[in-house]
Order: C-alpha cells, then sequence, then structure tokens
C-alpha cells in the first residue's frame, strides 16, 4: 500500500488533495520514497553529481558526458555579480537574515536582468543556480568579514564553490562531496509549500524572480526550510545523549514542535535522512568530535519511541553542515541553492500548461449586512 494512503486526511493545509499535475518528483509512494523523473534520489546521491541532477530536472534526461561538462562550463560563466547588485548586498547590515539577504538578492537580479519573455526561461534558471551561492557568500563575507570577494573560482561544482567562497580556500574531497549530496537530497520535492508558492505565481504569468522570490519568502519558514537551522539551535547546547532525551521530553511535556521532525507526506520515514545521516557520521569522525552526532541520533530513538516521529531531510543536515564549518544561519540559503532547480523546472511546468490557480475559500464570517453612517456608529 503507498505510504501515502495511510494517513488520516483532512481539507486543513489542502492536505491530500491534488493540485495539479507534475512529471518531476514522485514523494512517498510505495516501492521508492522519493523519485526526480523516475530516478530514486538514492540512487542519484550515489552515482550522480548535483549539476547532472539540476540538468535531469530542468531538460528531463541525465546528462552525457559531453552535455555535463558544457552545463558545467554554462554555470561557471554565470557565477558573476553585477556591480549594482554587489552595492546592494554591501548595504544589507550583518544583523539580517541570510534568507532575506537571497530574497533581495534573486529580485534585484530581477531588476538587473528581466525575464523579457519565457524563451528566456532556461538562461534565466541558470542563471540563478550559479548566482545564487555568489551573493550569498558576497553578502556574508564583506558583511562578516568585510572582504570584497572574487566569486568567481574554478571549481567545477557548485558546492564545492559555495565552501571556496565562504571559508576562502578549496575544500577537501570528502567536504566537496557531503555537499553535492546534499545539494541532490535538497534538489526537488514534488508540491512542498515553496514549490507550490512558485506555481502559484507563476500561473498568473509572472516572471521567473518573482516566483523564486516568493518561493523563497516560503521556504524561510521552520515548518519548512527553515527547519535546519532551527533543529541546529535544538542540539548544539545537548551536552550528551541523556541530555538530549531530558531536554526532547521537556519540549514534548510542552507539546512543543521539535523542528527536523514529522513530514507533511511521509509517514514512517523520509529517505533522505538516511542518506544525510550517514555522511554526517562520516563527518563527526574527521571534526573529532562527535558529540553532536551522537546527540542527534538519541533524539532520533527517542521521537520515534515517544510519538512515532522520525527525522525528515532537515535534521542530519544540521549536524552534517555545522562539522563542515559551515554558519547556522547559512543553512537554508544552501537549501535555496539547490531547489532553485526543482523551483525553475516547475515554473516551467506550469507555463507548459497552465491556468491561474484560484481556489475558492469556505466564507465563515458574519452574514449579509447594511453600513451604519458613521455618525451612528
Ligand atoms: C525539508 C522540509 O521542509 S521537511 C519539514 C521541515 N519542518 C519541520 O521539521 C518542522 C517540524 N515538523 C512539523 O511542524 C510538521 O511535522 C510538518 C509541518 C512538517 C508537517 O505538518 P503536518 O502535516 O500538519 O503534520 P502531521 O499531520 O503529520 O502531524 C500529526 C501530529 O504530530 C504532531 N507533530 C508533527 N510534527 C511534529 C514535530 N516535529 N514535533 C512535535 N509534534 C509534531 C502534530 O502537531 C500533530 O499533532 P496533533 O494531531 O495533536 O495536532
Ligand atoms: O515536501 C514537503 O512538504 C517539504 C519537504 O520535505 C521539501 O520541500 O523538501
Amino acid at each position: 500500500m503507498a505510504e501515502t494512503t495511510e494517513k488520516k486526511l483532512s481539507g486543513a493545509g489542502l492536505r491530500g488533495q491534488s493540485a495539479g499535475e507534475t512529471a518531476l518528483s514522485t514523494v512517498g509512494k510505495s516501492g521508492s520514497g522519493l523519485t526526480y523523473r523516475g530516478y530514486d534520489v538514492k540512487d542519484l546521491a550515489e552515482n550522480a553529481s548535483f549539476e547532472e541532477v539540476a540538468f535531469l530536472i530542468l531538460y528531463g534526461e541525465l546528462p552525457t558526458e559531453a552535455e555535463l561538462s558544457a552545463y558545467r562550463a554554462k554555470l561557471k560563466g554565470l557565477r558573476g555579480l553585477p556591480q549594482a547588485l554587489k552595492e546592494v548586498l554591501e548595504r544589507i547590515p550583518a544583523s539580517a537574515h541570510p534568507m532575506d539577504v537571497l530574497r533581495t538578492g534573486c529580485s534585484m537580479l530581477g531588476n538587473l536582468e528581466p525575464e523579457e519573455g519565457f524563451d528566456e526561461q532556461f538562461d534565466v534558471a541558470n542563471r540563478m543556480l550559479a548566482a545564487f551561492p555568489s551573493i550569498i557568500c558576497y553578502w556574508y563575507r564583506f558583511s562578516h568579514d568585510g572582504v570584497r570577494i572574487e566569486v568567481e573560482t574554478d571549481d567545477e561544482q557548485i558546492g564545492a564553490h559555495f565552501l571556496h567562497l565562504l571559508h576562502g580556500k578549496a575544500p577537501s574531497e570528502l567536504h566537496a562531496r557531503v555537499m553535492d549530496v546534499s545539494l541532490i537530497l535538497y534538489a526537488e520535492h514534488e508540491f512542498n509549500a515553496s514549490t507550490f508558492t512558485a506555481r502559484v505565481c507563476a500561473s498568473t504569468l509572472s516572471d521567473m524572480h518573482s516566483c523564486v522570490t516568493g518561493a523563497i519568502g516560503s521556504l524561510r519558514g521552520p515548518l519548512h526550510g527553515g527547519a535546519n537551522e532551527a533543529a541546529m539551535e535544538l542540539i548544539q547546547d545537548m551536552r550528551d545523549e541523556e541530555h538530549a532525551r531530558e531536554v526532547l521530553m521537556g519540549m514534548l511535556e510542552r507539546k512543543e514542535k521539535i523542528m527536523g521532525f514529522g513530514h507533511a507526506i511521509y509517514r514512517e520515514s523520509d529517505p533522505r535522512n538516511a542518506i544525510i545521516k550517514q555522511w554526517s557520521e562520516k563527518l563527526s569522525k574527521e571534526y573529532g568530535d562527535d558529540r553532536l552526532y551522537r546527540v542527534s541520533v538519541a533524539c532520533e530513538s527517542l521521537m520515534w519511541e515517544q510519538k512515532k516521529l522520525f527525522c525528515n531531510a532537515d535534521f542530519f543536515h544540521a549536524s552534517a553542515y555545522h562539522f563542515m564549518g559551515i554558519p547556522t544561519k547559512l543553512f537554508t540559503p544552501i537549501f535555496v541553492c539547490s531547489r532553485t532547480s526543482g523551483w525553475t523546472a516547475h515554473v516551467m511546468e506550469q507555463r507548459s500548461n497552465n491556468r491561474i490557480i484560484r481556489p475558492s475559500a469556505d466564507y465563515v464570517g458574519v452574514g449579509l449586512r447594511q453600513v451604519t453612517p458613521i455618525a451612528q456608529r
């Protein structure tokens, strides 16, 4: 039986209702938890790179070697930022949330390089994939370290490029690989809240930058992409397994939400978790202090024991990113750098078979009444 059919469905949050068709991915279908254009995400995480996956999502098939090297060269050539965008980024304070920076960065890019017609949609999507790591790292390094970094590196892969810009040096092979896997895991996920936001915007025949700017805003919240950051804040002060259990039991008693657990569609597990968990364990050994990994495992066991709630893609991403020296507030922006592939492909899919998305509402307000003249109110 499909995992999704076991869930008690209700109208709240449009849960369980089909809101359209997609050929991009399946989530929570029996046999395989998550597929991108027919490929299991586990298979892709083991045997492909993020650029291959982005190509697959955008163009429909995995690239040949020649197509991949041409695609990587194209993306490399699109990493630079216009001076006017750098100036805007320099005006944003260090106290800003990096998701707000990306939202502004995407919107500003739309002013400087507008999508003039839908025939430019692939170019715009690729420009965003190439430029978002530059935008976030340019702002971060300027506002936090006072340096104006060069945003064009020779790294072939977007994940390695991101770490290079952030740390000012090329990453180790292990870190480059983990970033690559992480970007693959976050690339696409059917009609999640941020993708649906992008599709609603696309359905009005708006431009790509507006669709993606809106999607960034939806991803920012802790019930969605913001959960990786919130999970880090939760685990960072846990001293050991015992303390982790104490903290979580208290939160459960107070009926607080525990970020990084549960899912709107998956019922028993999120297939991305086992993959990033393994990499987090590997990184913890290299890091030389596995406390965060151990407390994360303790949280996972306790949540399943107490609530039958499982880790979603975000939970072990927290420790994995931390072990690679990534500041917590940059966790969700990395999700953006990846999900831009899915968002832009969904915008194109919506455009290819469009009807404006406009559902109805059940009215629960007061009945019809007349305006009392203002002097008598
Ligand atoms: C990449 C991603 O975006 S994955 C999602 C990231 N978000 C999070 O990690 C935030 C924490 N998780 C949640 O808030 C939720 O599980 C969501 C938003 C992901 C899904 O929400 P829903 O589909 O409404 O959850 P669902 O219907 O499965 O909830 C069932 C019950 O479990 C509870 N529950 C679900 N998740 C959690 C959690 N993380 N902590 C505590 N309780 C939870 C719900 O409150 C609900 O309880 P109730 O029946 O007493 O109201
Ligand atoms: O599908 C969802 O609701 C959230 C999610 O896991 C994702 O967007 O990756």
